[in-house]
């Protein structure tokens, strides 16, 4: 602060200020005016007689000197800001040369001026290659304003961007060229213009693009060094050499050999990123550092034992030991380097980092950042015992080679750290899955975006289901649409006799009675097709025609529409939507494909039944009214629905045939609800229980022969309101039904019942791809064990199961490979050019499995079946127009 004192003092006894200037025209005070501009206009004179090159500009391209004002430069923007001033770059505008400008803040005495001055005077026209051109020097109000030749960057900024954006090293023959340029620059200054530099650090070494090293700030901030030494800002970094530092040395006096000591403080500045003295305390404690502790030592191994020795050669702190710079030329480090021909090398080497673009240098900041906080928490892990104090009193060869271990072992507590993390989240991804449903979709994001899905579903129990194979005979002949349904003042019988000329109790429909098997099928329907479930001995039973028929009615009189789902269901998805209920019709109509039929179709099917009516109960006779009814009267548990429209697969015609009147006694509890158990025989009893609107909802699937009903708790409209269903069907179109937040199983906690539902249900469902081969083999495999383990693939349904180990592998080595790949960006000395390619290697293989597993990958949408009601007074017209025609 005494410094910026002296400083500002200094300023305001040059500078004339813009009000007393205005006073020269009589207002203000004129006397110190006038006083204040004739000392600005005697300093002027003093300016030209001790410079004559002072308002004069040598351009490089020019053969005589012009006249030039601080007029003919156009501001450019400031590139750079120093102890006494800041650096511009400006546009010479008569011949649009850009230069950079340094305005040195007049600051000092007279007697420094005319040092600063004369030396400036000698350096304008010095021509050296490693030294930065100064084109001429002008005054403005007392500033000193020195026009030099244009670089792209300056060795700070340039290391910064290296190791604390990039992360890199700089390159040994950049490291050996940088010496080589500064100590011909160095020599050049002694040898020819008989001056030292004093004041040799990275910021006043500059480069650019086409590779080239130059000094700058000779002589001119040496004599300010000099004088200001003592009384630097504590920001400053000391590359003052320990003599001048202390007074007793200072007695013997110094010389060139000082600005050694600051060239290898900058080496080893360049080679390692960080200054070797720490940065904390005043100033005065460290240029202490500097005097007390032990010379910083460079002992990286990325570098070869010649750059290594001749930094530390430079940092030798006896004076009398520490070469010169002839000494320093005949270095081999420098030989090796005078005689590399790597120009193209080093300016492409200066391209690439300088060309970084804005995003990568952000993307290199944020890196930075994360990577600061992880050597921060690096450092707090290591025991300060291994922490090497290079800087400290302690600070010898053994702990700056420390340094670089602690670097090392830095890299491994990172490792650690980011597996362990790793492995938290895995861990805690997992057991998501275990919590409820409300709060998987995290687990559900992780897992299904890694393959987490494996063919197989949830299995069956076989003994809980019937496992019939449907056999040919079940499926009949294509279901004729039943015109009967809607006049059938019962309707519910009405709907599976209309067809009477098919709806001969057949064997088929006599199986539907045999329990167990049958006891799965939950009779739902009121009484449907009560003859031919009488004496039904198989499911295949529902394919008899009158069921088919009933099907059949129950569909047409109901539009299947697929929609989109908040944009979820692409044309794809929804394509095949389509298809399955384009199939579903098939089946239907083909009752008798036994190619068709054995295709394993495991689609869900949903029955709405129809609101009971008054006057028909009957899927299709009931109409009007039917949804507003229902949305307002919860369902008792003796609801039975009046018909019934299916969606899905062939399963549906199933359900429709399961009356009533054959659910049977037999049929285990466990899958049969109390509304079935307790459904009257008398489907026109059913019916006319049954709330009006009132609809159910039933999903069922089959697995190959495995025919299972799953159903649905009781509950009431409102609370069907709030809870969706969700119906998931897996690779081999399995279903897992989940309802409030929990999946249902058929045959355990599910129980049957109808739903007092509006007249538009959606079903928000999963649906993916049709079977595989590999789908098949798996549905096999479940269906014959019964059990299948998650290793096979069969038996773990989507979010459960803690096997497929596999289905981790993604993260994980993607976690990995993370790690290892940071670690190699933050740590690159530490990577040879083998491990690297290694690395890239198996990175490679990583990303192809993953992108070939990832494709191989069923798609998973979830979109909604929205199934809702058609116009059904117009289909009853229709109907009626039929009858009327064929009276
Ligand atoms: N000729 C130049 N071409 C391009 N950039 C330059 C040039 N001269 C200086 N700079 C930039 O301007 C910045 C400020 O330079 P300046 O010499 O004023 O201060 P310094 O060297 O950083 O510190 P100090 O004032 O203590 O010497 C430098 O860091 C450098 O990046």
């Amino acid at each position: 602060s005494s410094n910026q004192r002296q400083l500002t003092a200094g300023m305001e006894r040059v500078r004339p200020r813009p009000r007393l200037e205005l006073a020269v025209g009589g207002i203000g005070r004129p006397s110190v005016v006038l006083g204040q501009h004739n000392q600005h206009n005697q300093q002027q004179q003093q300016h030209q007689q001790l410079m004559p090159a002072v308002g004069k500009l040598l351009l490089p391209d020019d053969a005589t000197e012009r006249q030039f004002s601080v007029d003919d430069l156009e501001d450019l923007g400031e590139i750079g800001r120093g102890a006494f001033g800041a650096v511009n770059r400006m546009r010479y505008t008569p011949t649009g040369v850009v230069l950079a400008v340094k305005r040195i803040r007049s600051t000092v005495d007279e007697r420094q001026q005319k040092n600063m001055l004369l030396e400036l005077n000698v350096v304008v026209n010095c021509q050296c290659e490693f030294i930065a051109r100064s084109y001429g020097a002008l005054f403005k109000e007392g500033d000193c304003w020195i026009c030099m030749e244009l670089m792209d960057t300056s060795l700070d900024k340039f290391y910064r961007i290296v190791y604390h954006h990039l992360h890199e090293a700089i390159p040994e023959v950049v490291i050996a060229r940088i010496a080589l340029a500064t100590v011909s620059a160095l020599d050049y200054l002694k040898e020819k213009l008989g001056m030292m530099h004093r004041d040799v650090k990275p910021s006043n070494i500059l480069a650019d693009r086409r590779g080239r090293v130059k000094l700058c700030d000779f002589g001119i901030a040496g004599k300010l060094v000099d004088s200001i030494a003592k009384t630097r800002d504590a920001g400053c970094r000391p590359y003052m050499a320990p003599e001048r530092i202390d007074h007793q040395r200072m007695t013997e006096g110094y010389d060139v050999r000082s600005d050694v000591w600051s060239l290898g403080i900058s080496l080893y500045e360049l080679c390692t990123g960080r200054f070797p003295y720490r940065q904390w305390g005043t100033m005065f404690e460290q240029l202490e550092q500097v005097v007390k502790s032990d010379p910083p030592r460079l002992t990286d191994i990325r570098y070869s034992e010649e750059a290594r020795s001749f930094a530390n050669l430079c940092l030798t702190k006896d004076v009398k030991k520490r070469p010169k710079y002839r000494q320093l030329l005949q270095h081999p480090f420098l030989l090796e380097s005078a005689a590399l021909d790597a120009d193209a090398d080093i300016a492409a080497y200066f391209c690439s980092v300088l060309n970084r673009t804005p995003e990568e240098a952000q993307l290199a900041d944020l890196l930075a950042a994360v990577h600061k906080v992880i050597l921060c928490l690096t450092k707090a892990a290591v025991p300060s015992s291994r922490m090497a104090d290079p800087s400290g009193a302690s600070a010898n060869t053994a702990a700056t080679a420390g340094s670089a271990f602690v670097e090392g072992i830095g890299s491994e507590v990172v490792v650690c750290l980011f597996i362990l993390l790793a492995g938290l989240i895995l861990v805690a991804a997992w057991l998501s899955t275990y919590v409820p449903q409300d709060m998987r979709p995290i687990a559900v994001f992780v897992f299904e975006n890694f393959g987490r899905y494996r063919p197989g579903e949830q299995q069956q129990q076989p003994q809980q289901v019937a496992t019939a194979p449907l056999p040919p005979a079940a499926i009949t002949g294509p279901a004729p649409i039943p015109t009967a349904a809607a006049e059938a003042p019962s309707a519910s019988t009405a709907t599976t006799e209309t067809p009477s000329s098919s709806a001969s109790p057949s064997s088929d429909t006599a199986r539907i009675a045999t329990p167990p098997s049958d006891s799965a099928r939950i009779a739902t329907e009121p009484a449907t097709v009560p003859d031919a479930a009488a004496d039904a001995g198989d499911t295949t039973a529902i394919d008899t025609p009158a069921a088919a028929a009933a099907v059949t009615t129950d569909l047409a009189a109901y539009d299947v529409d697929v929609l989109e789902s908040d944009g979820d269901l692409d044309p794809e998805m929804r394509e095949r939507v389509e298809d399955v209920l384009n199939e579903y019709t098939q089946v239907m109509e083909a009752k008798n494909d036994s190619e068709l039929r054995n295709r394993r179709l495991k689609y869900f099917n949903c029955l709405l039944t129809q609101p009971a009516d008054s006057d028909a109960s009957a899927s299709v006779a009931s109409t009007s009214g039917a949804g507003t009814g229902a949305a307002a009267s919860p369902v008792s548990a003796s609801d039975t629905p009046a018909s019934a429209v299916v969606v899905g697969s062939e399963a549906a015609s199933s359900s429709i045939l399961e009356s009533s009147s054959a659910m049977p006694s037999a049929a285990p509890a466990a899958t049969v609800d109390t509304a079935s158990a307790a459904a009257p025989t008398s489907s026109a009893t059913a019916s006319s229980s049954r709330p009006p609107g009132s609809l159910l909802l039933r999903l069922k699937y089959f697995n190959d022969d495995l025919r299972t009903v799953v159903a649905l708790p009781n509950e009431s409209i409102a609370n069907f309101k709030r809870k969706h269903f969700q119906v998931e069907m897996s690779r081999n179109m399995n279903i897992r039904l989940i309802y409030n937040g929990r999946e249902l199983k058929e045959g355990t906690d599910c129980t049957l019942a109808s739903y007092a539902i509006p007249e538009e249900a959606t079903i928000h469902c999963l649906i993916t791809e049709r079977n595989t081969s590999a789908n098949e083999e798996s549905g096999a495999a479940a269906a014959s064990g019964g059990g299948g383990g998650a290793a096979e693939g069969d038996g773990v349904g989507p979010l459960e199961g803690q096997g497929d180990i596999g289905s981790y592998m993604f993260p994980l080595f993607g976690g990995i490979l993370g790690i290892i790949w940071y670690c190699r960006v933050c740590y690159k000395a530490y990577f040879n050019f083998m491990s690297t390619m290694a690395l890239g290697a198996v990175t490679l293989l990583f990303f192809a499995a993953f992108f070939a597993s990832w494709s191989a990958r069923p798609p998973r949408q979830t979109g909604q079946i929205h199934v809702h009601r058609i116009n059904l007074d117009a289909q009853q017209q229709q109907q009626q127009q039929q009858q009327d025609q064929q009276a």
